[in-house]
């Protein structure tokens, strides 16, 4: 791998008092550009891994005892002056959105991070526009961010952060108050992204979305890593913590002999393969 966006080693922490490590010697890099989801049980430390990664624990967390490391683009995190300084190259959304929300109007949410650093005015409105059409926020720009519904203010909090340009994008549950189309929403714009350079962590339960869009995926447990690969190899091993409804279907239809075909992971892979196997095209089937 070239020099890896993210390289962590013998990552643990422990937070006072508790009985097990939250995090238990993890270890994985990630390359430039990649999307990466992570999955694992309530529980699991996929949010005390991202608040690592992003500095927060140890500079912010006193309760949290941390060992390993952590390099973003071969620099330890350790070197970093302090977590202003951690953000510019990485970005980290919470899983709830009001705490990360500080500005009264929807612009001035997205503007005010990019002020605080001297972006240039043109910059500013250019980086506006984009987030507004990327994450269909363009009629929310001049609503008060606490008026604002969960999902609405989802797709705030992350535009907020892409506002920041950071190499490096760490998203807890991005989409857990989003409708399917939100979610799929959000999860084109983090594919543009990461096909643009981005590389993006996301934390999700909604495993088929991750299946479809994610590079690769790291499966979870009790502060360990149980298993890591394509989304193909994670989910079809016996430590995926969930499997995509659909290829359960499918592996039971293929059991009684009904699946030749490729296992799916998705409804619309499901659906392209049902009509290569019976040669018949899903809308006509809808219409009879
Ligand atoms: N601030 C804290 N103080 C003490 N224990 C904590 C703290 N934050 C998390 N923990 C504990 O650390 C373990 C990992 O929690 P973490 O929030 O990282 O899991 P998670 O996989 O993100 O869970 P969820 O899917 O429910 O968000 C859990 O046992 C949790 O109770």
């Amino acid at each position: 791998m070239s020099t890896p966006a993210l390289a962590v080693s013998g990552l643990s922490v422990r937070y006072e008092g508790a009985e097990r490590r939250a995090l238990d010697e993890v270890a994985f890099e990630v390359a430039p550009g990649q999307i990466v989801g992570i999955l694992g049980p309530t529980g699991a430390g996929k949010s005390t891994l991202l608040q690592c990664l992003s500095g927060v624990i140890p500079r912010h967390e006193d309760g949290a005892a941390m060992r390993g490391d952590i390099a973003l683009f071969s620099r330890p995190l350790t070197d970093f002056a302090g977590l202003s300084d951690i953000t510019e190259t990485i970005g980290l959304v919470l899983q709830d959105p009001e705490v990360q929300l500080v500005n009264t109007v929807v612009r001035e949410e997205l503007v005010w991070g990019m002020e605080n650093r001297g972006v240039p005015v043109p910059e500013i409105e250019r980086r506006l526009s984009r987030a507004a059409e990327l994450f269909g926020i363009g009629d929310l720009l001049d609503r008060f961010t606490h008026a604002l519904s969960g999902g609405e203010k989802q797709r705030v909090v992350v535009a907020s952060v892409f506002c920041l340009s950071p190499r490096i994008m760490l998203l807890d549950e991005p989409t857990s108050e989003l409708d399917p189309a939100g979610t799929e929403g959000v999860m084109n714009a983090i594919r543009v992204l990461a096909d643009e350079g981005v590389t993006v962590l996301v934390v999700e339960h909604k495993v088929e979305e991750l299946a479809v869009y994610a590079d690769r995926l790291i499966a979870m447990r009790q502060g360990r890593i149980e298993a890591t690969g394509t989304p193909r190899e994670v989910l079809m091993g016996t430590a995926a913590p969930d499997r995509p409804q659909v290829l359960d279907i499918a592996l039971r239809l293929r059991e009684l002999g009904h699946w030749e075909s490729e296992l799916p992971l998705s409804v619309p892979a499901a659906v392209t393969a049902w009509e290569a196997m019976t040669n018949t095209p899903h809308s006509d089937r809808n219409r009879t």
